[in-house]
């Protein structure tokens, strides 16, 4: 069938649409029929050409659907294709199926019985796994196993198909979606449906974590209320000059939150799930979790049992054993990054280097790379990477959560193992953290925090590129983004999952999560209106005591962490008067060349000339206008954070200073101000590198705009 919708779409020539319509689940005519004209956009087709192409071939397939006789499936055949996937399977003694019990490993244990990739007991370096001494082992699964596994997995497909029931589809605005994506035939471990919201380009997700024992005995309370599927409340608690405390309301919405009773299998559903199909359409797709230590990163992506990795694996052996993807064979790296170097974890930790191909995919020169044949193999490979990692903590690195670890599933043509036709990456991101958290950490330890900060920072830029369609994307700022560049260009599609701890001491660190992540996709079209869909219900005050609500506008220049003298520096603009910029579309002067402030002369500042004549004049499309004064008002709420932060460095630094002036001074208070005055100017230059790349972003976008790219 999808044989004849290649030749359909070739005859519309529209057949370089192909991959992206598989990998939205569109693999038969009939549901390109229903095709609607909103969706276009997300298919990729943006082109009017081809618009108008693509909608004249849906409405001469609405013509003649339903009809078998044509070559098109009935809706009943396609309902029975969604709840048996499997059922056109070759019998069980045949290859196919032998590697395909696979997909049902988890019902076995592993051999080596996996724990928590970063407080494990390390076993020998050289307990190498048998299979690693042969690349190309060739020992499976037991076939008696085979008929169990059957049943398991048929057993797996009905539970699946409940799960569907109990988990309406929504669209991006939280509406249940009906028939169309529900009749898309999809992958087995997972709900059947794909609505066209997780096949973006990119997503960016939340997931909260549940209050841990520890918090709970604290009387620590959840400061993280979701709001719907998609918005999420940070309560923050605060305390005026006059000592007032109050809350500040901050509300995000994203792609998917997920509350902190939600399972990692309604997670990979929603984030990973669709980039395996992705990949087998031939394109490179990147999957990571970003947060603070402690929220549930390796939880979601590399948890032994149901990692996002273990789930993707089973759909990535589930595809691999499909008829059109059989000559395809399955391939695993791993490595680590640490202090810009690479390490294989499968390789003693040899250092690497990562090189560019003339076809812009990137190769880490000397990665060793294992087939794999089923999901054990690739939890066995994980498992013995993973101890390299945490062996690495007693040379290299002191900590592996101080290095961003990099899981690749390769797919490439059995008989030309040279050659990538679709590439998964997870990542394990080391854990932000902020200056303050380094503590009196030696200068090692704050090199380390460093480098993390900065490859996060580009690591969101290059996001942002991404997500923006922007010719350039910064991925030289760091060996993360380098490693990654592939990823980002091309047939590409990220997602981002930010991990939180939702109790009150960690409201700053899940704040500076939020922001990152909201960053990382704030400019799509459709913010505003998800703003305004998504009602944010007021806080519940009681839950704080003695605490009184204010509004986050109110609150913007009052606060306990900022004394009166700071106050007067920061006169920062609210929300409201922004407005200004809806008001003033000064397009027409929008042509003259950017100025940079620093180095014109005051003649640069002189109002543009004015057009002698019309052709002069540069019309701007008006969604352009929208886009840019969007981009600006984000930019300067992210500026404003910034300063803050510069602001409460400062009024910290002063206080100090300050109250031991008061007192006598000791030897031991001047070294006390000079390590103070260290970190201090440690975390401001921080502080002023994240200000100037945001800074710097706008001026892309100025030039983009402009029509002055490439940078
Ligand atoms: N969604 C969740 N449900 C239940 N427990 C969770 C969840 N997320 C995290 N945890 C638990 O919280 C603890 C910390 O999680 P995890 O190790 O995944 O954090 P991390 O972000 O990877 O930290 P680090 O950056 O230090 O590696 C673990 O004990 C984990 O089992």
């Amino acid at each position: 069938m999808s044989t004849l919708l290649l030749e359909t779409l070739k005859k519309a020539e529209l057949d370089q649409y192909y991959s992206s319509f598989s990998a939205n689940g569109i693999t038969q005519l009939e549901i390109l029929a229903q095709l609607s004209l909103q969706e276009y956009s997300s298919l990729g087709i943006t082109s009017v050409a081809d618009r108008k192409k693509l909608f004249h071939l849906v409405q001469s397939l609405r013509q003649e659907t339903p009809s078998l006789d044509n070559g098109l499936v009935s809706p009943l055949l396609k309902t029975s294709n969604l709840i048996h996937p499997y059922k056109h399977r070759s019998p069980p003694n045949s290859d196919i199926t032998r590697r395909g019990s696979s997909t049902q490993i988890s019902s076995q244990p592993p051999p080596i019985t996996p724990t928590r990739t970063r407080s494990r007991t390390l076993t020998s370096f050289d307990a190498k796994p048998d299979f690693l001494y042969d690349r190309e082992r060739l020992h499976f699964p037991l076939a008696d196993k085979e008929e169990e596994a059957e049943t398991e997995e048929e057993e797996e497909e009905e539970r699946c198909e409940i799960r569907k029931e109990a988990n309406p589809l929504l669209d991006s605005y939280g509406v249940p979606i009906k028939s169309r994506f529900q009749q898309k035939p999809s992958l087995t471990t997972a709900n059947s449906s794909q609505p066209s919201d997780l096949n973006q380009k990119i997503r960016v997700c939340v997931r909260k974590r549940p209050l841990n024992k520890k918090e709970l005995e604290r009387g620590e309370k959840d400061i993280a209320p979701t709001c719907g599927i998609r918005s999420i409340n940070i309560q923050e608690p605060k305390m005026k000059v006059d000592l007032t405390k109050y809350i500040e309301q901050h509300s995000f919405t994203f792609d998917d939150v997920f509350d902190s009773d939600e399972k990692n299998d309604k997670i990979y559903q929603r984030t990973a799930q669709p980039l395996v199909k992705y990949v087998f359409d031939g394109g490179k797709a990147t999957c990571f979790a970003y947060g603070q230590t402690g929220s549930g990163k390796t939880y979601t992506m590399l948890d032994p049992q149901y990692g996002l990795y273990v789930l993707a694996a089973r759909d990535v052996f589930h595809w691999i054993h499909q008829p059109e993807y059989e000559h395809l064979s399955a391939w695993i790296g791993f490595y680590e990054i640490y202090q810009g170097q690479l390490y294989d974890l499968l390789n003693e930790r040899k250092k690497l280097f990562a090189r560019e191909d003339g076809k812009q995919n990137v190769v880490i020169v000397g990665l060793k790379e294992f087939v794999i044949k089923n999901v054990q193999d690739l939890m066995q490979v994980f498992e013995y990477g993973s101890q390299a990692r945490s062996t690495g903590s007693t040379g290299a690195n002191s900590d592996s959560s101080r290095s961003h670890a990099v899981l690749q599933i390769l797919l490439r043509p059995t008989k030309n193992r040279k050659k990538i036709v679709g590439k998964l990456s997870f990542i394990d991101l080391a854990g932000s953290e902020r200056g303050a958290d380094r503590g009196d950490a030696d200068v090692k330890t704050r090199m380390e925090g460093a480098e993390i900060n900065k490859s996060l920072l580009a690591l969101k830029e290059c996001i942002r590129a991404l997500d923006q369609d922007k010719r350039h994307t910064p991925f030289r700022q760091s060996k993360l983004t380098q490693v990654l560049k592939d990823s980002f260009v091309g047939n590409s599609r990220t997602c981002m999952i930010a991990t939180i701890s939702p109790n009150q001491s960690n409201s700053e660190h899940t704040l500076n999560t939020l922001r990152y992540a909201d960053r990382v996709k704030e400019l799509k079209g459709e913010r505003d209106t998800r703003k305004t869909t998504a009602s944010s219900p007021p806080a519940p005050a009681a839950c704080f005591e003695g605490f009184q609500e204010v509004e986050p506008e109110e609150d913007l220049l009052v606060s306990d962490e900022f004394d009166q003298d700071d106050l007067l520096l920061h006169h920062f603009p609210s929300d409201s008067d922004l407005h200004i910029l809806d008001q003033e579309l000064p397009h027409e002067h929008m042509k003259r060349q950017p100025v940079d402030l620093l180095s014109s002369s005051p003649a640069s500042f002189l109002p543009p000339p004015v057009p002698s004549t019309v052709e002069d004049c540069f019309l701007f499309d008006p969604n352009t206008i929208q886009s840019i004064l969007r981009f600006h008002r984000a930019q300067i709420r992210e500026v404003t954070e910034y300063s803050k932060a510069e602001t409460k460095l400062l009024a910290n630094f002063s206080l100090g200073l300050s109250s031991r002036r008061e007192e006598k001074s000791s030897l031991r208070d001047e070294l006390k101000t000079s390590s103070e005055f260290i970190e201090y100017l440690d975390n401001l230059d921080e502080v002023l590198e994240m200000k100037t790349a945001a800074i710097e972003a706008l001026r892309d976008r100025i030039r983009q705009v402009l029509g002055e790219e490439e940078l």
